[in-house]
């Protein structure tokens, strides 16, 4: 039988940890109620923004088999020939975070390099065909990635978007309508993979941390279950708890966009990633993520004109930018913030973000 391009090896889910780790408590938003509960679901959202902080969303109708097949193409990119994986890298001159990315970063003082690298995918849809990175490797896949990415738009993304704008009792369409499929956004499905670094490596970097405590740059950020350990977040007892693994889900993260439209109600998701326990350590850690940013035109830093805001004294419509920066423009220059540089978290990078009277802090610590 001739074999196919699309026969790539089916990555295989490495086993949980089994040492007893610190976790933190996550609510967990049940999604086989929409649309017909919803009424039920802004109440679930709440819960989770306002009392426990952390959370998840479950029965998303996303099947495990097209998750681990989305790891399976991200990661049979990532086994690819540097050389071929450099042929469309992010271009952070310019704050475009799509194509590949290697881990060509200095870790603050440590003098240890970004273990990490990735691959981050556009929508497919005609707007932004122009910024989908053109590997031949990529090409028959295109199908199957617009149809996940479009899958996770529809039974996830989009209807998040319509409670949080029911929970601040603004219309329905607040979020959606602007951030719709097929709008130019600056959305991406990200592929990315930590590879192992020796335990000697690893103690030079402060808090054996990959990635320092920030908070990500769009609207929320979901993250596939995620069964090698490593990611933790900030608690509001201050305590670095770990993420746990719970099979089908998809933890939430929200990011700076909505908590600019909120004017902090909604805070950003402190996290970071540190060094997986021991008995995952030597695993490569691929993730699966969409990252749902700001579009193109997104209003970038006014409030929404939300009656809840309103009553808590957060909505002032006299302070309202003029000129709002676009999301376009706040997004790309945020990137290059973080990216265009060769070390990351120094004290210049640690000061924080400011652009055009937005700001953003970068660097968080307990
Ligand atoms: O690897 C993870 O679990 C999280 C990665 C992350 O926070 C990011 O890329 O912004
Ligand atoms: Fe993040």
């Amino acid at each position: 039988m001739p074999t196919s391009v699309l026969d790539i090896p089916t990555w295989q889910r490495p086993a949980p940890t089994q040492e007893k780790l610190e976790y933190a408590e996550l609510a967990r938003i049940d999604l086989s109620k929409w649309p017909e509960r919803k009424d039920e679901l802004v109440e679930d959202l709440r819960h989770a923004v306002t009392e426990v902080g952390f959370w998840l969303v479950e029965n998303t109708g996303i099947t495990d088999e097209e998750v681990v097949r989305q790891h399976s193409i991200g990661n049979a990119f990532l086994d690819l020939p540097l050389d071929e994986k450099r042929k469309h890298p992010c271009n952070f001159a310019e704050g475009n975070f799509f194509g590949f990315r290697e881990g060509f970063r200095i870790m603050g003082n440590s003098g240890v390099k970004d273990n990490s690298e990735a691959l981050c995918l556009p929508k497919i849809v005609p707007s932004l065909a122009h910024e989908f990175p053109a590997y031949d490797f990529l090409q028959p896949f295109k199908p199957e990635i617009e149809s996940f990415q479009r899958k996770v738009h529809e039974r996830v993304l989009d209807p998040l978007l319509r409670l949080f704008a029911l929970l601040l009792e603004l219309p329905e369409e607040y979020f959606a309508a602007a951030h719709a499929w097929d709008r130019p956004t600056e959305d991406h499905l990200r592929y990315m993979r930590y590879i192992p670094n020796p335990r000697e490596v690893d103690e030079k970097l402060p808090d054996k941390q990959y990635l320092n405590g920030h908070t990500d740059f769009g609207i929320v950020t979901l993250l596939f279950a995620q069964v090698v350990q490593g990611l933790q977040i900030l608690t509001g007892e201050n305590e670095w708890k770990h993420v746990p693994y719970i099979p089908n889900s998809i933890v939430v993260n929200t990011a700076d966009i909505l908590s600019f439209a909120t004017a902090g109600w909604l805070k950003s998701t402190i996290h970071r990633v540190i060094r997986p326990p021991e008995d995952q350590a030597t695993v490569p850690r691929l993730g699966l993520f969409y990252f749902s940013r700001a579009a193109h035109d997104w209003p970038t830093g006014v409030v929404a004109p939300s009656p809840v805001l309103a009553r808590l004294g957060l909505y002032d419509p006299s302070a309202q930018p003029t000129s709002p920066v676009s999301g376009l423009e706040f997004t790309r220059a945020r990137v290059k913030h973080s990216w265009d540089r060769p070390v990351y978290g120094d004290d210049e990078f640690n000061k924080g973000f400011e652009f055009k009277g937005l700001s953003v802090k970068t660097h968080y610590e307990k």
